[in-house]
């Protein structure tokens, strides 16, 4: 799957690409009902890619009369398990297939850089697929130990209507992290993808119906969060909502629920995650690797990058001249070169955001160790910023960008208090080469996933989302994932002499 092309076959690709921009309802490509539009753009080089249906409430309810409809039926959910297995295995063959036709539209999208969608997003995104389709035959229902009188049974069964709504910054990977388990489990799907980043979650949605995803049981609304994710939001006839997002955003869900039909929300947002560096972490190159890897891997726009070092005071001058010699491996430019790690930010919006964070090491008369130059609009060098303490802006609040602020500590109970001191809690990693303060300081930072001696999100079989305000209701990947998009139902059957007549008896 990483047999990444060069530059040339890549920008070969990109110019014959049609690319469409039809909202895709009941297994049909169609423009929104009122037949407004909205530019998608390459955020590399502000060249229009394509009009975009801007669909608004009319169009989310034609989805959701659609998806109920397949529900109610139950052209899929009815399907034996192992036959939504064979479909969705045929849906994840098609996207490998098509690997790097949605590599390239994924990197002129978002800016991505195209290596990275092709290496990372792609495998993971086909891997997520499979994982969940072939998990959905193996899972046993239970029976209660409720004694002879009675059996009672504990089945699940696939929630309903879900709507995913996503963000920009792996479109084809979140889609994959709720299309998955939700199309696995025989639920019908509506999914919203963020205004800046609508065309794989289109493609995605073509293959999956040219796979055997019946229509009606995944369908594509775009448009903009007002237009079309509040509607989702309050829609009575969507049984859940599965967000990825920021948290602002996230907490509009829980009040849509609350304001509707009391739907289920699952929310994976925000997340400030520390990387924990002790003076005795055993190898400083590779602590070095990992921190670099973690903090401008997809240019730091990612819910887990990590976005504060907190290192021991005696090792940082050590860490932070291997951590400058490493940032060297990670050229920034063109998204469809597969030589550069580094791409272009979303949007000239978000670029404007991330720089406004990056002018406060000036303003707060910071230590700039890295980086920092900023360019056409769009790019930002992976930028490292020493001095930071808990009062500053740098240190609180989610910058979503090629940002590392570096705060020191001086005994173990300094350091975890440095970690815990965030509304969020995501993710967080642990350098040391001591196993007993490993496991000690994984126990008391307050995060989803907490890695020892690397960066990273584990793997498929692993849950991911957030404690405090980085998360709520559940959790993306894994077996976890399965049970939010289903319900759990008791089945009693009495069995008692009363209602068991003679013959039986
Ligand atoms: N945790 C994560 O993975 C992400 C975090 N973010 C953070 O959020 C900041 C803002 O980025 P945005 O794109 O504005 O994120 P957002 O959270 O507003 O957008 C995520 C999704 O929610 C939808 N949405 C927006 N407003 C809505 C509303 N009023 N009702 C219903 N749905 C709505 C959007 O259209 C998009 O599909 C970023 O700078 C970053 O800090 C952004 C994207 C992903
Ligand atoms: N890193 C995957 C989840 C997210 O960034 O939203």
């Amino acid at each position: 799957m990483s047999d990444l092309l060069t530059a040339g076959e890549y920008r070969a690709i990109a110019e014959t690409m049609t690319l469409g921009g039809n909202a895709f309802i009941n297994g049909i490509a169609r423009p929104a009902i009122s037949g407004e539009t909205f530019p998608t753009v390459n955020p590399a080089t502000g060249a229009e890619l394509a009009h975009v249906a801007a669909c608004g409430r009319a169009d989310v309810d034609l989805a959701v009369q659609k998806a109920r409809d397949a529900f109610a039926d139950g052209r899929w959910r009815n399907q034996a398990p192992a036959e939504r297995k064979r479909v969705l295995i045929a849906f994840a063959k098609l996207v490998e297939q098509n690997r790097h036709e949605l590599a390239v539209l994924e990197s002129l999208d978002s800016g991505k850089p195209v290596a990275e969608c092709q290496t990372i997003d792609l495998p993971e995104t086909v891997n997520t697929i499979r994982w969940h389709a072939e998990l959905i035959d193996k899972i046993y229902d239970h029976t209660a130990p409720v004694g002879h009188a009675a059996m009672a049974l504990v089945v699940r069964e696939p929630i309903g209507v879900v709507g995913c709504v996503l963000p920009w910054n792996f479109p084809l990977l979140m889609m994959a992290w709720k299309i998955g388990p939700a199309l696995a489990a025989g639920c019908s799907v509506i999914v919203k993808p963020a205004e800046e980043t609508s065309l794989t979650a289109l493609r995605l949605a073509e293959l999956a119906f040219e796979a055997g995803v019946p229509a009606g049981v995944l369908n594509v609304v775009t448009g903009g969060g007002p237009e079309v994710g509040e509607p989702i939001g309050l829609h009575s006839g969507i049984d859940m909502v599965s967000f990825t997002g920021s948290t602002a955003t996230g907490k509009r869900f829980l009040r849509y629920a609350a304001d509707s039909n009391m739907k289920r929300v699952v929310l994976e947002c925000g997340g400030k995650n520390p990387a924990v560096v002790f003076d005795d972490a055993e190898d400083l190159d590779l602590v070095a690797e990992q921190v670099v890897l973690g903090a401008f891997w997809n240019m730091g726009e990612n819910c887990s990058a990590t976005s504060r070092l907190i290192v021991h005071e005696g090792v940082k001058d050590d860490l932070l001249r291997r951590i400058k010699a490493y940032m060297r491996e990670w050229r920034m430019g063109d998204p469809l070169d597969p030589t550069n790690r580094v791409g272009a930010l979303v949007s000239r919006e978000h670029f404007a955001k991330v720089k406004s964070y990056i002018d406060k090491i000036k303003d707060e008369k910071l230590d700039l160790i890295a980086g920092g130059k900023m360019e056409g609009g769009v790019y930002i060098e992976p930028t490292v910023v020493a001095g930071v303490t808990r009062e500053s802006v740098l240190f609180k609040e989610e910058v979503f960008g090629p940002l590392l602020t570096v705060t020191t500590f001086n005994s173990v109970s300094e350091a975890i208090a440095l970690a815990n001191d965030t509304t969020y809690g995501l993710a967080a990693s642990i350098y040391t080469g001591n196993l007993k303060k490993a496991l000690k300081a994984a126990r008391e930072i307050r995060a989803g996933t907490v890695t020892v001696n690397c960066f990273g999100e584990g793997d498929i079989t692993t849950p991911f989302g957030g404690f405090q305000e980085s998360g709520f209701g559940g959790r993306d990947k894994s077996i976890f994932a399965h049970d939010q998009y289903t319900e759990i139902k008791t089945i009693w059957i009495d069995i008692s002499d009363r209602s068991v007549d003679d013959t039986v008896r």
